[in-house]
């Protein structure tokens, strides 16, 4: 199997940048005249995915949305998964993972082992616990040519003060995960590689972020519902044209909640991300 930066390199040159977000909320369900339950909220996901063709380069399930009805909701995130990758869409899933290094490798098994059923291409991680502390959930990731997202500087903007807090030597928290994820990239080799970063699309110091990450994958949440645009990320994100992708959940249900719409909604947002190419 290609390398997860290459399929992803791949995906955005086919299809544009955009990252769809799948959020299956009580409220979202009910404005497409869904149920709230886990069949409601795969029927949601589903309809996202014909209603761009399944022409989309990343679909990143949150998964909160699905593990709030326990395992049935985990179940249709499984299923909602399965469908996806069958069509060839690349999955990532946003569980925002992280915890001391053996707990981190069952996470990652979870994800990426040959026997799960819940196997995506990629998955969100926090660093709470220290970037060290993730390197057995990196390795698993990596041999299995998946991806994983650790989230450099938040879109909300409760995360700015612990993010851009001083450590001992002078580096903010967010530039010391920079240098750590990009040494661990360059390991890999030249070019863009398995350890994207999550820089909000709302984070007015993201420029100099996204400079210091020169062989990741950004994955710009904030645009829609949180108040940015696209095009914020092309003016906060300049040096990361071809990398960054930007996401957008609720704002997909800006024109309503049938296929039709979905898919105008879609398009648009395609059309208006070839700009970060
Ligand atoms: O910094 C972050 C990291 C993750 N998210 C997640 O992205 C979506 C955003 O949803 P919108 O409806 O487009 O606002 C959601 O699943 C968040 O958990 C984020 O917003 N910010």
């Amino acid at each position: 199997m290609p390398t997860f930066a290459a399929r992803l390199h791949q995906k955005i040159v086919e299809h544009s940048p955009l990252c769809v977000g799948i959020d299956p909320s009580a409220a979202l369900l009910k404005s497409c005249n869904l149920p709230d339950t886990p069949d409601g909220a795969f029927e949601f996901g589903k309809r996202v995915l014909e209603a761009a063709d399944y022409r989309i380069s990343l679909l990143k399930p949150q998964s909160a949305f699905f593990e709030r009805f326990g395992s049935a909701g985990l179940k249709a995130v499984e299923e909602l998964t399965t469908l996806a990758r069958r069509r060839e869409v690349l999955v990532l899933l946003d569980g925002k993972r992280g915890d001391i290094d053996t707990t981190g490798a069952a996470y990652a098994e979870g994800y990426f082992s040959t026997t799960t059923t819940l196997r995506v291409d990629a998955v969100t991680t926090h660093v709470y616990l220290g970037l060290a502390a993730l390197d057995p959930f990196l390795d698993i990731a990596v041999r299995a040519e998946g991806g994983v997202f650790v989230v450099v500087r938040s879109s909300n903007p409760e995360g700015r003060e612990l993010q851009t807090a001083r450590m001992a030597n002078g580096e903010t928290v967010a530039q010391n995960l920079c240098r750590e994820i990009t040494l661990r990239n360059r390991k890999q080799g030249e070019g863009l590689q398995y350890i994207g970063a999550v820089v909000g699309a709302t984070c007015d110091d993201a420029a100099a972020t996204v400079e210091a990450l020169p062989q990741s994958f950004i994955l710009a949440p904030g645009v829609g519902a949180q108040g940015a645009t696209i095009q914020d990320v092309l003016k906060r994100m300049p040096s990361a044209r071809g990398r960054v992708l930007p996401n957008v959940s609720r704002a997909i249900l800006a024109n309503g909640g049938e296929v039709s719409d979905i898919r105008t909604t879609i398009r648009s947002l395609q059309d208006q991300s070839r700009e970060l190419l």
